[in-house]
């Protein structure tokens, strides 16, 4: 990847220029892991830190097939879930959970420290300045952005500019990272990307290039998939992860009430698992989701009765939640849903050859096709 640096969102401008061209490959740096070991905001730290006192290289490769592949991921999983990895006992487990604690802050932090660490995190840019104002700078970074609307209102347009703009340097409201792409209905289309890549004044083939696609064909497959994306990201830099939609196998998978419970049991161990993704890798993660009319007594008071499915664990489990809405030609609404520091607000954005774009009086009166 020539174009996109291997850089931390949360590293200083020192440290991101003291990366050279040969760690860009690891996607690692030494100084992120053994120099400054107090800089624990610095990257994700390989699950490798933590062979010794007991913990041997078998223990790492049996941990690694299981997907763990950082220490952060160790940090952040139950006991009662590492001790179901083959090999793995409950000692082993305890010592795993002790060694990782001691390289991954998990205790308490003043405010001031968290809302610098904060002031840190980069936002990416949609496309639309009106839309990227509205979200206070664009789609979040180590958080999960869940998009929802009817067909056509442009949740895919936003999937692949936001797979293009995360490639972008950050000065320029992107992530300087690799985007993941996770297809469910089959609506990836890599033209679009060409077509982006230009606006944006990129080389077209190593757009290409730094995106990763994927078809997922299940719902079981489609949480496999999010185990490969954790090794990938261990080994090069992305910045984005995109789960275009959600919801759509689990709707052939699983039918009728029977299967509700088993349904939600799966969305809330991938929802946990892309949540993992974003906290340990300081990802975006962005997924899309469709609406159901709402049949409930709410309807009867709402002129716009539609609402997102996967239930609240979709819903609890999205840090932001945007409603996408048709308007004028190619103009579309975008409503903020949730979100934890943003009004509930709309603005209206347009979509163009180049993606997601500003609305103007063109798009206003393009005619939908
Ligand atoms: N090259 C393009 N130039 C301008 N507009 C385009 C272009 N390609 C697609 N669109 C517009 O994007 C809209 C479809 O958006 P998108 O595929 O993102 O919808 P969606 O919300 O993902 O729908 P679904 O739920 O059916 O997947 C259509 O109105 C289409 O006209």
């Amino acid at each position: 990847m020539t174009q996109v640096a291997e850089v931390n969102h949360t590293m200083s401008n020192e440290q991101q220029s003291s990366i050279g061209e040969q760690e860009l490959a690891t996607g690692y740096h030494e100084s992120m892991v053994a120099e400054d070991d107090e800089d624990y905001s610095a990257g994700p730290v390989p699950i490798q830190q933590l062979v010794g006192n007991g913990i041997t290289p078998q223990d790492i490769k049996k941990l690694k097939e299981a997907g763990f592949h950082t220490v952060e991921s160790i940090a952040y999983t139950p006991k009662r879930h590492i001790v179901t990895v083959k090999g793995i006992s409950e000692q082993k487990a305890d010592k795993l959970l002790m060694e990782a604690s001691k390289l991954v802050p998990l205790g308490f932090t003043t405010a001031t420290e968290f809302h610098q660490r904060r002031s840190e995190l980069i936002c990416l840019t949609t496309g639309s300045k009106q839309l990227d104002t509205l979200l206070g700078g664009g789609i979040e970074t180590g958080a999960i952005t869940e998009v929802f609307g009817e067909f056509r209102t442009g949740k895919s347009q936003l999937c692949h500019t936001l797979a293009v703009t995360c490639q972008l340097p950050i000065d320029n409201g992107g992530g300087e990272g690799k985007c993941l792409y996770i297809d469910t209905e089959g609506t990836f289309r890599p033209i679009r990307l060409v077509a982006i890549a230009r606006r944006f004044g990129l080389d077209e083939n190593e757009t290409l290039d730094n995106v990763a696609y994927a078809r997922a064909y299940n719902a079981d497959h489609q949480l496999q998939l999010l185990h490969q994306a954790a090794s990938m990201m261990t080994e090069s830099r992305f910045s984005l992860l995109i789960v275009d939609s959600i919801m759509a196998l689990y709707r052939t998978d699983y039918s009728g009430r029977g299967e509700l419970s088993a349904r939600q049991m799966h969305v809330a161990k991938f929802m946990r698992t892309l949540q993992r993704l974003a906290d340990e890798f300081g990802i975006a993660v962005v997924i899309t989701n469709q609406v159901v009319a709402q049949v409930d007594g709410g309807a009867i008071f709402n002129p716009d009765p539609k609402k997102p499915i996967g239930g609240n664990i979709v819903a609890h489990s999205s840090t932001t939640r945007l409603y996408f809405k048709k308007a004028k030609g190619a103009n579309r609404i975008c409503k903020i849903y949730d979100s934890p520091c943003l009004a509930e607000s709309e603005t209206v954005f347009a979509l163009g050859q180049g993606g997601v774009i500003d609305p103007s009086d063109e798009t206003e009166a393009a005619e939908d096709e």
